[in-house]
């Protein structure tokens, strides 16, 4: 569905320098630096995947986003997203796409939410009973229905997200660029906006790429990691490749009835011991957790015990670690 292949960005930016001489010599002759935001790119993307588009500030993600959409041309490689060459024929290739720009609106601010539906009826020139059907699919699972009178400059910034993406979806696309949807919101409409995002790929095949700094947006969603760091990819895999890489650590909390002295675990190490409590960690991947929790059950009585992986945020600060971003 998507082939990137060895698309380089580089943007040239003016070289600003004190002084009023300097700031009068620089209209005559302007210096510039160059930021070189994608350095040779390449990836392909299956229909019905959800991908992760991850790396650190002025990585180079929303440059790739805004090149796969058609809003920038890159200086050189190729792209092909659905037979289209995105920032060649805009027009058939919008169509068939939604972008959502976390950071900014596809909304007209002072109309309400339903009248900019409206517009982008017409500015896509959706049949009516396509738009009717899509319009009502997403209010329902988007529980917009209190919101469509509202203008969107009245709107809590998770009601604008829901939306956003609902927005960006009344045409029908096959495809779904999300630039930080959950950035600014709270647990609850986080929750909500994955949840939508799970079903619209499960129940309609939407694919997906969605670029985030929270990675428990990826965990929830994003069976595949693409990482950029200064313009270059580093990482193409899977998280499930990520975890066996780099989360060695798992951590086991017992919980128990009173007991004074201290356990010993053969294969777990003792991070930290109450009369009621103990944390093990457990270093190699391949331990035998059975063996451990059986060896544990025998000699405490216990309430409770969990097993935690190493956070997912964690994971990311080692792979940035060793890719130097
Ligand atoms: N229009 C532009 N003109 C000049 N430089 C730009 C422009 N757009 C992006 N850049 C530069 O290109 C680099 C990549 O920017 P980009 O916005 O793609 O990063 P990002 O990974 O999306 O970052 P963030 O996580 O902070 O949003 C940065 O150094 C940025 O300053």
């Amino acid at each position: 569905m998507i082939h990137v292949e060895g698309i380089s960005k580089t943007f040239l930016v003016p070289k600003r320098k004190a002084g009023l001489g300097q700031s009068v010599k620089a209209l005559f002759r302007r210096e510039y630096n160059q930021v070189k935001a994608l350095q040779d790119i390449s990836f392909h993307i299956q229909p019905g995947e959800i991908v992760g588009y991850i790396g650190p500030n002025g990585a180079g993600k929303s440059t790739t986003i805004k090149v796969m959409s058609g809003i920038l041309v890159p200086d050189s490689g190729r792209c092909t997203i659905l037979g289209h060459t995105p920032w060649k024929e805009r027009t058939r290739y919008v169509q068939r796409i939604g972008v959502v720009f976390g950071q900014r609106s596809q909304l007209w601010w002072d109309v309400p939410v339903e009248e900019s539906f409206e517009l982008l009826r017409e500015i896509y020139k959706i049949p009516s009973h396509v738009y009717r059907q899509n319009r009502d699919m997403l209010i329902e699972s988007l529980d917009l229905g209190s919101l469509l009178q509202t203008p969107v400059r009245s709107l809590s910034l998770g009601q604008r997200m829901r939306c956003e993406i609902a927005a960006s979806l009344l045409h029908g696309p096959e495809l779904l660029f999300l630039d930080e949807p959950t950035i600014g919101l709270d647990a609850v409409s986080k929750l909500a906006v994955r949840r939508f995002i799970q079903t619209l790929n499960r129940e309609k095949g939407v694919t997906v790429i969605l670029t985030t700094h929270d990675m428990s947006d990826i965990e929830a969603l994003a069976s595949r990691l693409l990482l950029i760091g200064k313009g270059k990819l580093l990482y193409d895999g899977s998280l499930t490749d990520l975890r066996s890489r780099y989360s060695l650590q798992r951590t086991i909390t017992v919980l128990f009835r009173e007991r004074m002295e201290a356990l010993q675990v053969p294969g777990a190490t003792l991070a930290s011991w109450s009369p009621d409590r103990a944390v093990y960690t457990v270093e190699e991947a391949d331990a035998n957790m059975s063996a451990i929790i059986t060896y544990l059950a025998s000699r405490l009585d216990i309430l409770d015990v969990a097993v935690d992986a190493q956070p997912i945020d964690d994971l990311i600060v080692s792979l940035y670690k060793e890719y130097q971003i």
